[in-house]
């Protein structure tokens, strides 16, 4: 029954759904070309291009058989349960932090040219029997009511589903004229206060240097790669506070009026992603690292939503998600955040874990015990608390 479902997306705005169908494709190229010679009457392409080039999952429609009415939520979690695993967890972990100590290692030497590096971790959790994928992301939408949900089947892996919910618009299109609101710059929501006081306390992300600098990476390198493409562009001078589930974040939204309407979707996208938003500065420099301490990203940090033959797009980051693998009967929730030279480990480690509670929260997990023990950020300054003892008995719920 779940092989039917292809990809799913709700937001405030939009529900967009296409189930069944055999109209596949690996790749942007294969989906353009597809849109270009089709005679499906407006065509539209869907699902998920990957952080790397190449092994996209991608369902063709038409826009006319597209169900797209009120998103269906539910009140109740499916009962599947969750288990912390220990053993890969931990190795993980160490990973991720051996990543970061030669991150800073190369930000801090005036020898490197690397600026900014976004790294991620990993946590698996294991389940037994049935993952219904199809009511965890009815669940999502309840949950999440104002985030940019997504479920895609992966076409590369049989019987793989990413799930999550978006904070971040990467790229929307209509005509000539173009959307982004990028994101950098982080700092774990504290539920203990209330939201105005909490509210108030993410402003300490205008005035942090760190904050300050991860995010004008991001918005230099978009401003000077959009000029190339663009008529038009408008950027405002300062980042505004941005609520995402469990963090907030520093974001810009940037307006731009393309030069040509011709300007086709693969050649900004060869451009524009991936950005310093998931990448780093500069984008060489950072991709080979990533590529050194993280392999192949996949799906983490590439892009969901979908783009016509007009190139009229809108596409999110694939962020705040997780892999699940029902075969091997587990899930893993994949996170992570800018680097730069001011960067504490401690507080990195806890950013990430904040980001991995927008789906611990729709499995019903606790944070696992590497995330307990770090903590959540109280300040926005540096912090060195730590370090971990990763593992113990932390069975999710
Ligand atoms: C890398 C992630 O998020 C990205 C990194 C951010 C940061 O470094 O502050 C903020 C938003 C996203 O652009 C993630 O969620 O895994």
């Amino acid at each position: 029954m779940e092989n039917s479902l292809h990809f799913r997306f709700d937001n405030a705005e939009t529900g967009f759904r296409v189930d069944g169908g055999d109209t596949t494709f690996g790749s942007l190229e294969d989906a353009e070309s597809w849109l270009h010679d089709t005679a499906v009457p407006n065509p539209v392409v869907a699902g998920l291009i990957p952080y790397e080039h190449g092994g996209c999952s991608l369902f063709g429609a038409s826009k006319d058989e597209i169900e797209s009415g009120p998103r269906r939520a539910v009140t109740s979690r499916p009962p599947t349960r969750f288990h912390y695993d220990v053993r890969f967890n931990t190795v993980e972990a160490e990973r991720y932090l051996t990543a970061l100590e030669n991150a800073l290692g190369s930000l801090q030497d005036p020898s490197s040219e690397l600026r900014k590096v976004v790294l991620s971790r990993v946590e698996r959790y294991m389940f037994q029997g049935d993952f219904p994928v199809g009511d965890c992301y009815d669940f999502m939408n309840t949950s999440y009511p104002t985030g940019n949900n997504f479920c895609v089947r992966n076409i590369q892996r049989d019987g793989c589903y990413h799930l999550g919910s978006s904070p971040e618009l990467f790229l929307s299109r209509q005509g000539r004229r173009i959307a982004l609101h990028p994101l950098a710059g982080t700092l774990s929501k504290d539920s203990s206060r209330s939201p105005e006081d909490d509210r108030r306390r993410a402003e300490n992300l205008f005035s942090a240097a760190k904050f300050r600098d991860e995010h004008a990476c991001l918005v230099d390198f978009l401003r000077e790669a959009l000029a190339g493409f663009c008529e038009s562009l408008v950027v405002p001078p300062d980042p505004e506070i941005v609520s995402a589930s469990h963090v907030w974040h520093l974001g810009t939204p940037i307006e731009g009026v393309l030069k040509s309407p011709d300007i086709g979707l693969a050649k900004m996208l060869d451009v524009l992603h991936p950005s310093p938003a998931v990448c780093g500065v500069p984008r060489s420099a950072a991709n080979e690292f990533i590529a050194e301490h993280e392999g192949r990203r996949g799906y983490y940090a590439g892009l969901v939503g979908w783009f016509d033959d007009r190139a009229n797009c809108e596409l999110y980051l694939a962020l705040r998600g997780m892999e699940v693998d029902l075969a091997a009967g587990h899930v893993d929730l994949r996170a992570g955040g800018g680097i730069v030279e001011e960067s504490s480990i401690p507080l990195e480690f806890g950013e990430a874990g904040a980001k991995m509670s927008t789906m611990q929260k729709v499995l019903g997990i606790e944070a696992g015990p590497a995330a307990a023990a770090w903590g959540s950020d109280d300040s926005a300054g540096t912090d060195s608390r730590g370090p971990v003892t990763v593992g113990g008995s932390g069975a999710g719920r």
